[in-house]
């Protein structure tokens, strides 16, 4: 009998070509995601050196970074940067013969949300894309990689990638989760946990009861963060709610071939007895919601907490390191989380963008009012998210509380658009990095769950949503 195997182990084998004496591998790639930012090099060096995009069928180009997200974006972009980058993929798109999302396409939308969306994300997939965020797609239990521009353009031309395998690290969240408690808060408290550094050269899988129980929207929301916290990916086994997302997605195997995916998909599971080379356990009963304080997501503490104070850190360079997050952030030690009033409150990004999490916002927003002091948006994740919480009237219950309603980007996650913060300004933001000017120059980010970024734009500073009425 052979070796028990994890389900990085399974999806790895199944996908190497060749492995040279050194141990580094030729991987085949089932799957590539395109967008703007990251490709225009990559298809510039096809176009210089004669060659053609190898398997157009296998990838899926799309703008999100770049593209305004104000009702008139029809208009075009005005900043020179982003419509030259936006114009770029259209052509490469066209000129390569890859299919496109332009955003007049009502399935345009975040790169990590349009692919899970469309069914061009599935289990037991190799899917890469020169985002690092791309690690969300792992809540398919697919192997999902960002990689770098020149691996774009390998990707391209040869459908592999040169890779070493990682090790194997075990997150596993016992329990059930208390109520007002979310998939945000269980990713903020692991990279709590395990620091920035924590999964650095390992592919993380996610299991246990807390993991389980999340619905496909949670499992992305952890699966997208695990980057944050070094890991080369995420994963977590398909089950039942990984087919049923699946099922009637557009680009979802149908009929016969429907049920032999199923057959190879529930094999993917990690066997009895596999080795992890390193496991970390958390319970979901004691997890709180959680707000970053500083400048690294991994600056968490529970909403019930204070500022905590650097001195208290042994190490030296982490001390000095923390004391100048407090000061980019305007934070004193001490402070109460619930005294620190916001100016804005950005709900949207491939982390919380996607139906369930606007459902979350919506429930704690219906019939109240977005406090004088604060400016608030909610970005749909994708035109598909935006049809659907419109369908459903979210839009609505937005609207008349003051929230801002927009057309699907990136937005305010970063910088890159028109979305931005002003020097000085703080933010309630429901997207993945709170680093230095992230969402503007001197702009203030608090990573938090869609019902925390909610509450606060109704208060004009965060709250317990456990307990607040
Ligand atoms: C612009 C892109 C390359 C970048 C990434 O790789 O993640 C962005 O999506 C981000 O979230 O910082
Ligand atoms: S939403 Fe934010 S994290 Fe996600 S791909 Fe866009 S910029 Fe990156």
């Amino acid at each position: 009998m052979s070796a028990p195997r994890t389900l990085y182990d399974k999806i790895w084998d199944d996908h190497v070509v060749s492995t040279d004496d050194t141990g580094t591998c030729l991987l085949y790639i089932d799957r590539h995601l395109v967008h703007e930012v990251t490709s225009p090099q990559a298809f510039e060096g096809l176009r210089m050196a004669g060659r053609k995009v190898r398997a157009p069928e296998k990838t899926l180009a799309v703008v999100d970074h770049n593209v305004p997200t104000t009702p008139d974006r029809h208009i075009g972009i005005k900043n020179e940067e982003s419509r030259v980058q936006v114009e770029a993929l259209a052509q490469n798109a066209k000129d390569f013969g890859v299919e496109y999302y332009s955003e007049k396409d009502k399935r345009q939308g975040i790169v990590h949300i349009v692919g899970p969306e469309q069914g061009f994300t599935l289990p037991g997939m190799t899917i890469v894309c020169g985002d690092s965020h791309t690690s969300t797609h792992g809540a398919f239990g697919a192997l999902a990689h960002g990689i770098g521009t020149s691996e774009v353009e390998h990707v391209l031309a040869t459908q592999t990638l040169v890779q070493k395998k990682a090790k194997n690290m075990l997150v596993r969240v016992d329990g059930q989760l208390p109520e007002g408690v979310t998939a945000k808060d269980i990713i903020l408290a692991i990279i709590g946990e395990i620091g920035t550094a924590g999964g650095t050269g390992h592919v993380i899988e996610f299991a246990g009861e807390a993991i389980r129980s999340l619905s496909m929207e949670g499992r992305m929301t952890v699966c997208n963060m695990t980057i944050e916290g070094g890991a080369r990916a995420g994963l977590i086994a398909p089950d039942e709610t990984t087919f049923d997302y699946i099922k009637d997605k557009p680009r979802a195997p149908k009929g016969k071939a429907w049920d032999m995916a199923l057959d190879y998909w529930k094999t993917l599971h990690s066997d009895e007895g596999a080795h992890y080379d390193r496991v970390v356990v958390l319970d979901a009963a004691n997890l709180p919601p959680i707000v970053s304080w500083g400048s690294s997501p991994e600056d968490v503490i529970s909403v019930e907490g204070v500022v905590p104070n650097p001195d208290d850190i042994q190490d030296e360079n982490k001390r000095t390191s923390k004391w100048r997050a407090l000061d980019y952030m305007g934070l004193k030690p001490g402070t109460k989380i619930t005294d620190i009033a916001i100016d804005r409150v950005f709900i949207g990004s491939c982390t919380n963008g996607r139906i369930e999490d606007l459902r979350a916002a919506a429930k704690v927003v219906e019939g109240r009012k977005v406090a004088a002091s604060v400016s608030a948006m909610i970005v749909p994740g994708s035109g598909i998210v935006k049809e659907q919480a419109e369908a459903e009237g979210l839009d609505k219950i937005f609207k008349e509380a003051g929230f801002e309603w927009r057309e699907p980007g990136c937005s305010m996650c970063l910088a890159m658009n028109d979305d931005r913060l002003k020097p000085g300004e703080r933010c309630a933001s429901t997207s993945n990095r709170n680093f230095e000017g992230r969402q503007g120059y001197k702009g203030r980010t608090h990573l938090v769950s869609p019902a925390m970024a909610a509450a606060a734009a109704i208060a004009g500073h965060f709250v317990d949503i456990r307990t607040w009425k």
